[in-house]
Order: structure tokens, then sequence, then C-alpha cells
């Protein structure tokens, strides 16, 4: 599945139900980390597996396993492997795909790392590939081969590297290919958050940024986080403002709607854009099917932010289907935006698709 929704448009990473860290994000984040597995809230399979995996390499004395995190931004991977650092009271040295374009930039860096250090590496599918066919050697056999020279006169030089952990984090683990993924111990999936998980992050967050809130504003926060950790704290910051500025500072369920309604978050998680493109596939082409490049033209939009930054939550809520002839509002599409959809058989344009598809 395709989750980097917003991660490379700009449109995406300046709304606030954007999951791709924000400025303030980055500045912020930091502060509302969990520093250890008890304190992570949700994901309690990964939790326990990822557990027993540093417990033993610690009861051993040995280095753990080399660990994927994949799963969608803002769920907590860096902040795992900071815990996992953590819990193996090691160093840890962070870095990402796209800035190791050279096998010569992962060489410096593994030749440089310390017995037992983490090396979290981000977005490990957008390494180049020299780089990460040296990653290969590095991780089974602590070891890299450095090229040296041109052509005929190239000779390689094998250069022993101490034991480290690679915790490589990324959004499309399918992009991966199977000599890498092969080379990690352990396997981390991790999963949208259900709200009530999004609540006790939202208290948690609350609490280290000094926020009086009740669990009835926590759950109206969670409720339109998107699954997401990341959302749920900007949306708190958020929220904590209006309540600063249009109230005591306490953050009931009436608040944190007034304040989302603001910011045009509705009752679900959709924002403006998500609710546009509802709005012209229901309003304009009765529920579809309509092309992408007619409903991107509606909303005036380019094709590749309908696409790439609504839609996938749209689909993932329910409210919308890539079907081959087209998009096709679904019927809780309909009831979210509290529009009636057309009869079967009835005039106008609305009809065939979404009935067909879904016998509304
Ligand atoms: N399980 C959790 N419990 C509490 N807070 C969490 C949890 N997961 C994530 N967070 C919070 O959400 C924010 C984003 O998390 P993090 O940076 O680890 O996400 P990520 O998956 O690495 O995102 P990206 O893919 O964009 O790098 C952090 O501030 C972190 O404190």
């Amino acid at each position: 599945m395709n989750w980097d929704d917003d991660t490379d448009t700009g449109t995406g990473a300046e709304r606030l139900v954007g999951a791709a860290a924000d400025g303030e994000d980055q500045a912020v984040e930091a502060a509302l980390r969990p520093k250890d597995l008890s304190e992570f809230v949700g994901q309690e399979k990964v939790r326990q597996q990822l557990d027993l995996v540093l417990r033993a390499a610690r009861q051993r004395g040995a280095t753990a396993d080399h660990v994927l995190l994949s799963g969608a931004p803002g769920l907590g991977k860096t902040t795992l492997s900071m815990i996992i650092a953590a819990e193996m009271n090691a160093p840890i040295r962070i870095t990402s795909g796209p800035a190791i374009q050279h096998a010569g930039d992962l060489a410096a860096i593994l030749s440089s790392l310390q017995e037992g250090e983490i090396l979290f590496l981000d977005e490990i599918h957008r390494m180049s590939r020299p780089a990460e066919e040296m990653l290969y050697m590095a991780m089974e056999d602590f070891r890299v081969d450095v090229i040296v020279g041109k052509g005929p006169g190239a000779t390689a030089i094998p250069l022993e590297l101490p034991p480290f952990t690679l915790v490589g984090a990324t959004t499309r683990a399918g992009l991966l290919p199977p000599p890498l993924r092969d080379r990690f111990g352990f396997t981390a999936h991790m999963e949208f958050y259900d709200p009530g998980e999004l609540q006790r992050v939202i208290h948690r967050s609350a609490g280290l940024l000094d926020v009086e809130i009740d669990t009835e504003g926590a759950a109206e926060i969670a409720g339109r986080s998107r699954g997401t950790p990341r959302i749920a704290n900007r949306l708190l910051r958020r929220v904590r403002d209006y309540a600063q500025v249009r109230a005591d500072g306490r953050v009931t369920r009436e608040i944190a709607a007034a304040a989302l309604g603001v910011y045009e978050v509705d009752g679900r998680g959709l924002d403006r854009l998500d609710r546009a493109v509802l709005e012209a596939l229901l309003k304009l082409f009765g529920g579809g099917p309509v092309g992408l490049s007619t409903l991107a033209v509606a909303v005036g939009e380019e094709r590749e932010t309908v696409e790439e930054v609504a839609e996938p939550f749209l689909v993932r809520e329910g409210l919308l289907a890539r079907t081959p002839r087209g998009r096709v509002a679904t019927p809780a599409a309909w009831t979210h935006l509290g529009l009636v959809p057309p009869q079967a058989g009835g005039p106008g344009i609305q009809g065939s698709g979404q009935q067909g598809l879904f016998g509304a």
C-alpha cells in the first residue's frame, strides 16, 4: 500500500492533518517522544515482540538483530528506533535513504560506528542501488569492500566493521528488494492506532505540555486524528491555542470541536481538500464513476494532489473507491456529507457506477 500520501506534495506537507512532520512538529516532537517501551502507547504485538528480541540480546550480551519497521508516516518508527537504543543502552546514529546516494557515503557512516551502535536508516527504500548492495554485506558479515581507484586498476579493500544493529524504516516495505528484506532478523509492521490508543497518546502529551484536558476532549481530538499519533499531537497543540485564547485553557469536547471546526478538520478527520473532493464527486458527478483528471479539474487541484494527498485517506475510511471505470463514492460518503444518494434507476447522471458496485 502506498502510504506516502502526503510526504512528497507541497499541499500535503502543509496540511494540519498531513502525516509528514512539519517544522513545528520537529521542534516539539523530541519533547513528546516516549523514552522506553512501557511509555510507548499501543502497537501491542510489535512491543511484545521487540521486547523479547531486545531482552534476549541483552541477556546474551550481544547486539540485537537488525530490525525493519514498516508503516505510514507519523506512527512512531523514529520513536521506536530511539527506544531500541535506550533499551540496549547504546548510542544511535540517525540518517536516511535519500541522504545516502553513493556507496562511499554509507562506507563513511559504517566505518565510524561504535560497537553495538544503533544505525537508524529512515526511508531505507530510497537508498541508491550501490549503497544498498554495500549494506547487504555490512548487515550480514559486518564487513564492507571499499573500492579504490577506477577501471581495470580498481581494487577492493576489505574493511571490518564493529557489530551494530541496523534499524531500517520504510513506508513502502513492498519496494525493498528481497535480499535486503531477508537480512532483517525482525520485521515489525506498524498499524494505524485506534481511537482509544490515540486518546492515551493525547493525555500523555497533554500532561507533558501542561494542558488540562478531560476524557471527552481527548476523545474528540482522537476521533479526528486519522489513526496517527503525530496528527493527534498536532491537533492537540491547535486546540490548546484555542482553549487559551477563547476560553479558560481547559480542553473539553466543546472546545476541541470548536477549535478543530476553525481549522476545518471535521469529526472524522477530513479537511477542506478531502471534503472538496468528496463534495465534487457526490454533487457534480452523482457519486461517480468519474475519471481522476475530471475530478481534479472540478476541485481546482492537480491530479497528483487529489490522487496522492486526498484519496489515500478517503479510500482507507471507506468513503471512496478506485475502480477501473473511475472514482466512485461509497454509501458512507453520502451519509458523511449528509446527502441522499440518487435512487436506483432514477434520473440524471447519478447512478450506475455507485449502484452497480454497492447496490445503494
Ligand atoms: N506509540 C506512541 N506513543 C506515544 N507517542 C507516539 C507514539 N508513536 C508516535 N508518537 C508520537 O508521534 C510523533 C511522531 O512519531 P515518529 O517521529 O516516531 O513517527 P515516524 O513513524 O518516525 O514518522 P516518519 O515516518 O514521518 O519519520 C512523535 O512526537 C511521537 O512522540
